[in-house]
């Protein structure tokens, strides 16, 4: 990580964004190939999926939240296995964790009071999940959250800006977000469900990049749709063309409805395949999850009790 440089906002091109294309079919056929890929070979995978849970933001964003559920989450967020696995797996050295939590505004304090500066928090804001409130409200809103101890703002676009191929209004609320942020790193969460088509997912992650995210986020895991592999391959694509043209190395977060470990081996194969081992690491990919590490937990105790196999025999990456 020492070479890394955090993006920095660029002038939108707009003759560049339009003629952005995307090819659906071979998209979709990258994307079906990925369920058969042998990059990771069965005996790794245990390994993999320890890998996964460092890579995890677990998440609650319910209405239903308490203080009480948040600290248990951030309890399970520091010791993400039960501790006779560690032992059986031999991590009892290895300072085992998620990447970060993610909550709500107002559980941002019971997330400090538990977390004390070990983990990132990461904050929903802007109006999180629809982000139809004022423009002023939505920048105080992340204020508000940094100054109650998150370092991660995930924010919503508006999806209408893409919807009507406003770029220009897209890039200016990027940017007052990335401004409003100060030095916590923001996410820009797309919506990519209720984007139509794979094109303005394209179109709006270069936009959200060219006006500095650090990361582009599939979903707000309240859509109809959420993370798919075809939207994360034009996603991730983005981002290897904005390294290259600009030098600066974006993150990204797939998030809703990646629920059990063969999704995360997916998504970890898809970011080794398309970006390099680089992007593997917690400060360039997150999987934005809130029942994952139940799923990866109960892989890994089969792992161990050696009914591996059996459990995994739809689990090839
Ligand atoms: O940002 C994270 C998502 O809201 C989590 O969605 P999920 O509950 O489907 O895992």
């Amino acid at each position: 990580m020492s070479d890394f440089k955090r993006n920095e906002a660029v002038p939108l091109d707009l003759g560049w964004i339009n003629h952005i294309h995307v090819n659906k079919s071979a998209a979709d056929r990258r994307a079906a190939s990925l369920a058969n890929r042998r990059t990771v070979k069965k005996e790794y995978q245990a390994a993999w999926l320890v890998k996964a849970i460092g890579l995890i933001d677990l998440t609650t964003l319910s209405g239903d939240d308490t203080p009480g559920r948040v600290e248990r989450l951030c309890r399970k967020a520091l010791r993400p296995l039960r501790a006779d696995l560690v032992e059986a797996l031999g991590l009892q050295d290895y300072n085992l964790a998620t990447g970060a939590v993610c909550v709500y505004h107002e559980m941002i304090k019971p997330a400090v009071d538990v977390l004390q500066g070990r983990l990132p928090i990461a904050a929903v804001s802007t109006g999180f999940p629809a982000g139809l409130t004022s423009m002023e409200t939505k920048v105080r809103e992340i204020e508000l959250s940094v100054a109650a101890g998150a370092s991660e703002i995930d924010i919503v676009i508006t999806r209408q800006h893409v919807l009507t191929g406003n770029w220009q209004a897209l890039y200016d609320e990027m940017l007052a977000y990335r401004k409003a942020c100060g030095e916590a790193h923001v996410k820009a969460i797309l919506a990519t469900g209720e984007l139509v088509t794979l094109e303005n997912v394209a179109k709006a992650s270069w936009v959200c990049m060219m006006a500095g995210a650090d990361f582009i986020k599939t979903s707000t895991g309240k859509e109809p749709v959420n993370a798919t592999i075809p939207v994360s391959l034009t996603m991730v694509r983005a981002i290897r063309e904005y390294h290259e043209q600009t030098g600066f190395k974006i993150g990204y977060k797939p998030a809703g409805g990646v629920g059990t470990a063969k999704a995360a081996l997916q998504y970890l194969t898809l970011m080794k395949e398309e970006l390099g081992n680089e992007w593997l690491e917690p400060h360039l990919f997150r999987i934005g999850a809130s029942s994952l590490l139940t799923d990866i937990e109960r892989q890994l105790e089969h792992y161990v009790t050696g009914n591996y196999s059996a459990a995994h025999r739809h689990a090839q990456p």
